[in-house]
């Protein structure tokens, strides 16, 4: 694993009202690091995500990215440096294709001639056909092609960061499986530093280096699959076992593959 953390979380708690939604976390993610954040719902793992990128402001501890502290870094520009995925996307519905992964080339004052070159070059990336797809609103995409275009979207500005909140979440399994794997691809080709929220544990072993489970706002276990499976809490251990009882089920419910 690359040493230098591109993101930093230092003691940093962040209250709504009386709920401490993220509670005295302190973690770290490496250069050209893959770590999802996994965790029940109410966690607190959306606004450790925000926090990076102040969408969310921290109430104590400290955040650094690429070691700067992000209170010192223009919240805008700040954004522009950091992708960022939704869940449902999150495109301009009235925008097209080529409109909405154009939006920060444009808001950076690119010529339109580098925009459009832009476009086509993320379109390539994420495997969505130039012609087909450019001038087509969101609405006329499915929902695999929709996230391919918020991943396009979130590289535009050629962050060397990434964050995704539960990205793949409302797609089948199949292009889930397809786009998790690709996006993979994406993350060591382009040497970029990943957090992706999952509530899919298989997908979180499958394609994280790092995991980080998140309980009640705080972090109550980080480190690689194989760590984690050696840790003595029995909620990480529970979460854990999760894809492996799945599969038990699965191979109890279906013939096994070659039987007659
Ligand atoms: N803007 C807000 N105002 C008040 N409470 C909030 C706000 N944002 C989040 N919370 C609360 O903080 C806690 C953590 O929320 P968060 O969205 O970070 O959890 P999560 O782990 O991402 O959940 P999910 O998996 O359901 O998306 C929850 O109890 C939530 O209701």
């Amino acid at each position: 694993m690359p040493s230098r953390p591109m993101i930093g979380y230092a003691r940093v708690t962040k209250s709504f009202g009386s709920l401490k939604a993220v509670d005295d976390v302190s973690l770290d993610v490496a250069e050209g690091e893959f770590l999802a954040i996994v965790g029940g719902s109410g966690s607190g793992k959306t606004t450790l995500l925000r926090l990076a990128n102040r969408l969310i402001e921290a109430d104590a501890g400290t955040i650094t990215v690429n070691s700067e502290d992000v209170q010192n870094v223009d919240p805008v520009a700040l954004r522009r440096r950091i992708g960022y995925v939704f869940q449902s996307g999150g495109l301009f519905p009235h925008l097209s294709v080529a409109d909405n992964i154009g939006i920060t080339p444009k808001l950076l004052g690119l010529p339109a001639d580098d925009i459009a070159a832009r476009v086509d070059e993320l379109l390539e990336l994420v495997q969505l056909d130039r012609t087909a797809h450019r001038d087509r609103l969101p609405e006329a995409l499915s929902g695999g092609q929709r996230q391919r275009v918020g991943v396009a979207r979130a590289l535009a500005a050629k962050p060397r960061i990434v964050l995704m909140d539960e990205p793949f979440g409302a797609l089948d399994p199949l292009t889930r499986d397809a786009l998790g794997e690709d996006f993979r691809e994406l993350h060591r080709k382009l040497g970029l530093t990943t957090v992706m929220i999952t509530h899919d544990m298989t997908e979180a072993i499958l394609l994280a280096d790092r995991i980080a489970v998140m309980r009640g706002g705080q972090l109550l276990a980080q480190g690689t699959p194989a760590q984690l499976s050696g840790s003595s809490d029995a909620y990480v251990l529970e979460l854990l076992r999760t894809p492996r009882r799945q599969v038990e089920r699965l191979n109890a419910l279906l013939p096994q593959s070659g039987a007659a």
